[in-house]
């Protein structure tokens, strides 16, 4: 095969459906900017793509767009129950067994014979710091992607010092139900005021060592070491924050929100039709099912890849979207609730029969785009979010972990465009906001703030915009500098 001469981007995604996702938006944009791309997953996520008709399509890639897979220690056995996910143990592997295979991955790319044009450059999801070993044996840039807002990002930043200051990890666990979660924090740089329980839930451990707590600070941290770090977000949301962390950190560019900023890859190019990787298998009826419904009507419920709810908190939704009477679209994908086989009583389907649509996993941008959602229950994830707020729809948030606690924080009190409910989830609190988010004057004003931040989305990302004019910046100044 004759090898191309574009410049090669390696870009590494972290074993999630969001980091997944976002990166490939991503990847996408850089191939139509006229790169070489090969698109790296760990092998834990490949072996499931593998399995989904869907995604293995995509998998056999384009004209310079190919993927491969790096051995991240997860046996086959892990796959046993593919839709359980041990979040700790999946992040340890990654972290301790990536970084020989990836420098074997780059090392065989850059072979004359391998077919593909030597590696310029690795972008990297910024929670794989493990590829830095690879690239600074190389000698080549590697840039850090954050699937994560800003704010997401800097909460797991600073845990170092409030761990360093011995407010985290918590005294006792009865921290956890005292009101101790109520302490407020002195204000951080570039962030807003917060409690305790704004803060990333991996701060709700009494185990100095915890896993994932030291994973976000020792990730995070790891940017310094990075070329330059890449956000999916853009200047008018999150500016303070930007401007914090640009003082602290390596080359920053917001080159968001994604979701927009892929719509305008140009036309000619295969790739905008190019497949999706999804882990679950999409079912596109529920699509024809809005298109049945009134404007505005349909509340969407969706709490993303990797939330977990117990079958009691599942039952309290289930019992809240049955008491408001609204139509709902509710994506309920396999391993949300743990071990539970039969998941909703029969009095509910007969109850809402007629104005509500369950399905296990949908086209979401599609969803909530679509004229009939008018708003958005979710856990807040970092995609969720910019997805809804790239498509104008107000959200009723039950943030579950991670980064999702902060942006719930400023989905609702920095950006006007949703309203929280309680962690201990009840029935008649979610009917109540539910009825308040599409039938009150609340919603009404969340909504004509979620069209303001439409607005201004599609303005950072369109070209020419902020988030697009970064794009070459990036490109320029640190892809393809000599
Ligand atoms: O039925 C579904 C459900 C989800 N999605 C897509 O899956 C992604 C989900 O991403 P996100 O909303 O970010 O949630 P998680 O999958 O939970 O993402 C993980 O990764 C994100 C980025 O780091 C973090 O912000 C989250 O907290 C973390 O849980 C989005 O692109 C959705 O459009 C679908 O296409 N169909």
């Amino acid at each position: 095969m004759e090898r191309s001469t574009k410049a090669h981007l390696v870009c590494m995604a972290a074993p999630g459906q969001g980091h997944i996702n976002s990166m490939l938006n991503l990847a996408k944009i850089l191939h139509s900017k006229g790169f070489f791309v090969t698109f790296v997953n760990t092998e834990f996520v490949h072996r499931r793509f593998l399995k989904n008709p869907e995604s293995l399509a995509s998998l056999d890639g384009l004209p310079d767009f190919c993927f491969a897979s790096i051995p991240d220690g997860m046996s086959p056995s892990n796959d046993s129950d593919e839709h359980k996910q041990d979040i700790p143990n999946l992040v340890l592997a990654t972290k301790n067994n990536c970084s020989a295979p990836f420098l074997k991955l780059l090392s065989a790319m850059n072979d004359p014979n391998s077919g593909v044009p030597p590696v310029n450059c690795v972008i990297s999801d910024s929670f794989a710091s493990f590829t830095l070993d690879a690239t600074t044996k190389l000698g080549i840039p590697n840039v850090f992607y954050c699937p994560c807002s800003v704010c997401g990002f800097m909460d797991f930043y600073y845990c170092k010092e409030l761990m360093e200051r011995g407010i985290i990890p918590l005294k006792s666990e009865d921290d956890l139900t005292n009101g101790y979660l109520d302490t407020v924090i002195d204000r951080r740089p570039g962030m807003i005021e917060v409690r305790m329980r704004d803060l990333t839930s991996f701060v709700r451990t009494t185990n100095r060592e915890d896993i994932l707590l030291n994973f976000i600070i020792d990730e995070t941290h790891a940017s310094h070491q990075a070329t330059a770090i890449i956000f999916n977000s853009f200047s008018e949301l999150e500016s303070p924050l930007l401007d914090a962390c640009s003082s602290m950190l390596p080359s920053v560019f917001d080159i968001g929100p994604m979701c927009l900023l892929s719509q305008y890859i140009s036309n000619d190019s295969s790739i905008t039709s190019f497949g999706r990787l999804n882990l679950w298998k999409e079912d596109l009826g529920c699509l024809e099912w809005l298109d049945e419904k009134e404007p505005g009507s349909v509340l969407y419920v969706n709490f993303g890849s990797m939330a977990n709810l117990t079958s009691k908190q599942l039952l309290e939704f289930a019992w809240g979207l049955a008491n408001s009477a609204c139509p709902f679209l509710w994506a309920i994908r396999p391993g949300l609730v743990e071990g539970a086989t039969t998941l909703l009583p029969q009095e509910f389907s007969e109850m809402t029969k007629g104005r509500s649509f369950i399905t296990s996993w949908c086209p979401q941008q599609r969803v909530l785009s679509h004229a009939a959602v008018g708003g958005f229950l979710t856990h807040c994830g970092w995609n969720s979010t910019t997805e809804s707020i790239s498509a104008g729809v107000p959200m009723i948030c039950w943030p579950f972990f991670g980064d999702q606690q902060i942006n719930c924080r400023y989905i609702c009190s920095v950006w006007g465009i949703g309203m929280e409910i309680n962690e201990d989830v009840k029935r008649e609190e979610v009917a109540r906001l539910i009825e308040k988010l599409m039938r009150g004057q609340k919603g009404k004003e969340m909504k004509k703030k979620a069209m303001e931040w439409k607005e201004k989305a599609f303005e950072a990302a369109k070209p020419g915009g902020g988030s697009w004019i970064n794009l070459e910046r990036l490109i320029k100044e640190i892809i393809t500098k000599e």
